[in-house]
């Protein structure tokens, strides 16, 4: 059991939502807008994790040297945003027990909050398409400050909007950077093992334990 907690901070991709499938069409678009072949699901994915920039200029280094890679990304950068709005959860599907295990924290009286590397434009439709919106009193993208996770800025920040001690909230997360974010700030940090860990295993990643789902998160969490 987590005990003393008030608020919980949710990670969206590879946690709440199964985003692969769509990222993959846009990633796999805009190299074909660039001439190049397209990438396998496995490899787009372990590139996820660290904000869309990030994806893009990974995305593009398989095939560009690294000084190519800063002469092509604006291009690629507004073809994969292209791309993304058009098929931003399309195929995005809710992980087993989400719904329940907000609701279940909803009703021990959690405050919520959904902090992503993603950026918020996408963010926000992805959120109200999927029914998740409005379970959260607040929502950061990965654009919404100056930094993003591992630093713990968006994290400190819920801290203080809900006005609470960082031990007295919890992140839940798929990857390094939730858990690296969640050190950082003070947080506590539980795992989910079925995301997006850039192709590592979870059990690497330092936490306050491994979960299966949202729901039996929210079992572990008592104020
Ligand atoms: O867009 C990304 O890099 C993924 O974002 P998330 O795992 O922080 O939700
Ligand atoms: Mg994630």
């Amino acid at each position: 059991m987590l005990h003393g907690i008030r608020g919980v901070i949710i990670d969206l991709d590879g946690t709440m939502l199964h985003t692969a499938q769509d990222l993959h069409i846009a990633v796999n678009r805009m190299r074909a807008g660039l001439g190049l072949a397209p990438l396998d699901l496995d490899t787009a994915i372990s590139f996820v994790g660290k904000g869309a920039e990030n994806l893009v200029r990974k995305t593009i280094g398989v095939d560009f040297s690294e000084s190519e890679v800063e002469l092509r990304f604006k291009e690629a950068m507004a073809l994969f945003e292209q791309h993304y709005f058009d098929v931003n959860g399309e195929f995005a599907t809710a992980y087993p027990g989400v719904h329940e295990g907000l609701q279940e924290m909803k009703r021990k009286g959690l405050r919520l909050a959904c902090v992503t590397n993603k950026p918020i434009a996408f963010t926000l439709p992805l959120l109200k398409k999927t029914g998740l919106h409005d379970y959260f009193e607040i929502i950061y993208g990965g654009d919404s400050f100056a930094k993003k996770k591992p630093d713990p800025m968006q994290l400190l920040q819920v801290c203080a909007d809900f006005g609470l001690a960082p031990e007295q909230i919890v992140a839940i997360g798929d990857s390094i950077n939730d858990s690296q974010a969640a050190r950082a700030a003070g947080c506590k940090v539980l795992a989910v093992p079925y995301g997006y860990n850039h192709g590592q295993a979870i059990q690497d990643v330092d936490s306050d334990g491994i979960v299966s789902s949202l729901l039996e998160a929210a079992h572990l969490i008592s104020s």
